[in-house]
């Protein structure tokens, strides 16, 4: 039985559908890339997964366990975390209480023990914040507003992370450290990564299989190399070759 099991899921808004009965697996340990031009559906799948929006068809399994019909925080409690394109961090809190709010959303509120301590230092040492453990969010730059986001979604233990455009506005070396930072929240934790990311060449260093969507549907998967010179993929990001 496959990790994460798409079936035939569709979401529409009104008239228009978002996601059109698209059906995926992924392994358990795998880093997939999903992609797509602009308002292909990716970010909308997303909400899918993780619970934001309920959808019109399909059935989405994780872990063995449907997850239709649930909220976002039992998706939460079920292994399943997520980052957004744009940051959310809690801009007056410092980062350590940034994961702490992490915890209580995957354990509820129990107070802090030497192990949350032990735990969200851990996590803040991995993404590479250690040393601005007791600073305020707000006063970040970009690239640790992101590793914060990262650290954020580590902290209520996923078994899946979504990751949404961690790589947009930052410099090269920022990207490198992002991408080290991916490759060890799967080889260090362990953790399953599913990520939608239009910076394609960093992609393709890190991703094993890459997903494509275009106009809502699941237009090609594979292995990342034969995936980008898929005539379907090219005239999805390109257009017809007489427009
Ligand atoms: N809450 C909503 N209500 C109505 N329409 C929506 C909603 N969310 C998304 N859509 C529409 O669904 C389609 C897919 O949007 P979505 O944001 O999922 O695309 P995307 O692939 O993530 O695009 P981008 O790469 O630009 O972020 C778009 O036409 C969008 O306008």
């Amino acid at each position: 039985m496959a990790f994460l099991d798409v079936q035939h899921v569709t979401k529409r808004f009104g008239g228009l559908t978002a996601v059109a009965d698209v059906s995926f697996q992924m392994e358990q340990g795998e880093i997939v890339g999903l992609i797509g031009p602009n308002g292909a559906g990716k970010t909308t799948l997303f909400n899918l997964i993780a619970g934001t929006f309920p959808f019109d068809e399909g059935r989405i399994v994780f872990d063995g366990e449907p997850l239709n019909g649930l909220k976002p925080y039992h998706v939460c409690r079920r292994g399943i975390a997520r980052t957004f394109q744009i940051t959310r961090p809690f801009l007056e809190m410092t980062c350590y209480e940034n994961v702490v709010v992490g915890f209580i959303g995957r354990d509820g509120f129990t107070g802090e023990t030497p192990e949350r301590r032990r735990r969200a230092e851990e996590i803040l040492k991995l993404v590479g914040l250690d040393e601005f453990l007791h600073t305020q969010a707000r006063h970040l730059n970009l690239i640790n507003k992101k590793k914060l986001e990262i650290a954020r979604a580590l902290a209520t233990r996923p078994k899946l992370i979504l990751l949404d455009e961690v790589l947009g506005g930052l410099n090269t070396g920022e990207m490198v450290q992002a991408l080290d930072l991916i490759r060890a929240i799967r080889d260090r934790f362990g953790v399953t990564v599913l990520w939608i990311e239009h910076v394609m060449g960093a992609l393709m260093q890190v991703v094993e299989r890459l997903l494509v969507l275009d106009g809502g549907r699941l237009i090609c998967q594979g292995d990342p190399q034969t995936v980008v010179r898929d005539p379907r993929v090219i005239e999805a990001y390109l257009g017809e070759a007489d427009d």
